[in-house]
């Protein structure tokens, strides 16, 4: 059955599976319709102001306190939490990867977790990290949440259901999706295997920019964001909960699906979003605007215009700009830059950033178009060009972003990116003005 959804970002939403599951006028009555229990998932603090409060109130088949039992530690090698320092590799430098190969083995969403870089810090919640996940199996009866972060999901290919606490998101390459912080979830390949990139957001949640100047339409608008209605399994089995709590991994077992939640109210839920829908706006005469333009998502830090997190799209559009030199210019940035492909071609690179592949430009590291591109630039014919089935996106956050040991003994990893620079020739003649402009 197709997943259901309820529009808009950060609403107010209601959704019951069953009739008057869901007390009205209160949050909490004695007795619950159906014998269910009542529990409240905060998302902000309780004193939160307002325009960031988050909470939902659900109303389930056990209470979230049967979900767990005694905790036991697991291992889950290849996914790293912040501060996570590899010493005696090289870490700086412009980086870039072929994809990450698909898994011979069975291997699930969670156990295909592959940690790229790390940021920040997970204890005091600020920073972030880049992931790949690789997966061909099932979680059946297994289950996991995240108490360190929320998970932004960009799958590359293949299918996934993602069957959360508040409902079920289905999700393909194009369209992204917001798990929040503690919910339990499972997330399943559709067909045969998936492969995609996560941002763990250790900070303030994502939101929407605000959009200044340019009004109340165009970017990502609010409808398209799409919120499962409610779903739920009563399935009596041996399961399994998963748990990462500052950096670390924990199992419980349990008699039961923790996937129980019959209604639910709030504010605080999981989201998908389709890519095809981001409206983007640009130069329409001349010059390159900063990517910020084409922010779908940002996590703040707390200091005002600095995002712990920014998730840019470089979408399908128009480029009409005379007299520019169009594609992203040659630069350096305090911010560092964690890019993927989800199809087609970008327009800084001719070549070598293939679909499923990875770019790192970290902090004040210089960057900007390969020099194939850049001849192709400099001597195009500047008619209005349409930039067709591509899809490159940026993780760009404020802090540092380490590489993993993984990320650096990757094969997949390009000894040669920067050599995509070298034939930059000095075209520099102190002689002739030349023709900017013209
Ligand atoms: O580095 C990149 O390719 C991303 C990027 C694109 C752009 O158009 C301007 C700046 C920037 O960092
Ligand atoms: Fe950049």
């Amino acid at each position: 059955m197709h997943a259901a959804y309820m529009p808009g970002f950060g609403n107010d939403f209601e959704t019951e599976s069953l009739p008057n599951a869901l007390p009205q006028g209160q949050n909490s009555p004695q007795k619950c319709n159906y014998g269910l229990y009542a529990e409240q998932l905060s998302g902000s603090p309780f004193t939160a102001p307002r325009g960031t409060n988050e909470r939902s109130w659900l109303y389930r088949i056990r209470p979230s306190v049967r979900h767990t039992s005694r905790f036991s530690s697991v291992e889950l090698p290849h996914w790293k939490t912040a501060p996570h320092m590899t010493h005696g590799h090289l870490t700086i430098g412009q980086l870039r990867w072929d994809p990450v190969p698909m898994p011979n083995e069975k291997t699930t969403f969670i156990e295909g977790v592959r940690t790229m870089t790390t940021a920040g810090d997970v204890h005091t919640q600020v920073g972030m990290a880049t992931h790949i996940y690789v997966c061909n199996t099932p979680m059946v009866d297994d289950y996991f949440f995240n108490a360190d972060a929320e998970l932004l999901i960009v799958p590359q290919i293949g299918r996934l259901r993602v069957f959360t606490e508040m409902g079920k998101i289905d999700l393909e390459p194009l369209e992204i999706c917001i798990i929040p912080r503690g919910m339990i979830f499972q997330a399943s390949p559709v067909g045969e295997q998936a492969r995609g990139y996560i941002c763990e957001n250790y900070g303030a949640k994502f939101t929407l920019p605000d959009r200044g100047p340019i009004g109340a339409n165009c970017l990502a608008n609010p409808r398209d964001f799409k919120t499962p209605v409610a779903a739920w399994e009563d399935k009596e089995t041996d399961c399994r909960v998963q748990v990462k709590w500052c950096g670390r991994f924990y199992v419980t077992e349990i008699g039961h699906s923790p996937l129980d939640v019959i209604a639910w109210h709030g504010n605080y839920a999981p989201y998908k979003y389709d890519l095809r829908t981001y409206s983007p706006v640009g130069a329409i005469l001349f010059d390159h605007p900063d990517p910020s333009i084409f922010t779908v998502l940002t996590a703040p830090s707390g200091e005002e215009g600095t995002a712990n997190i920014d998730f840019v799209i470089f979408p399908p559009r128009w480029m009409v700009a005379e007299h520019t030199f169009r594609p992203p210019w040659y630069h350096r940035n305090i911010m560092s830059e964690f890019m993927g492909l989800i199809q087609g071609q970008y327009d800084a690179k001719e070549e070598g950033f293939v679909p499923g592949g990875m770019s790192l430009h970290n902090m004040m590291l210089p960057h900007g178009p390969d020099a194939m591109g850049f001849d192709k630039a400099s001597n195009s014919n500047l008619g209005p060009a349409r930039l067709e089935d591509t899809m490159a996106f940026m993780f760009e956050t404020r802090f540092p972003q380490h590489v993993t040991q993984y990320g650096m003994d990757l094969d997949t990893l390009q000894d040669d990116y920067i050599d995509c620079w070298k034939d930059l020739e000095k075209h520099f003649d102190g002689t002739i003005e030349g023709n900017w402009g013209k």
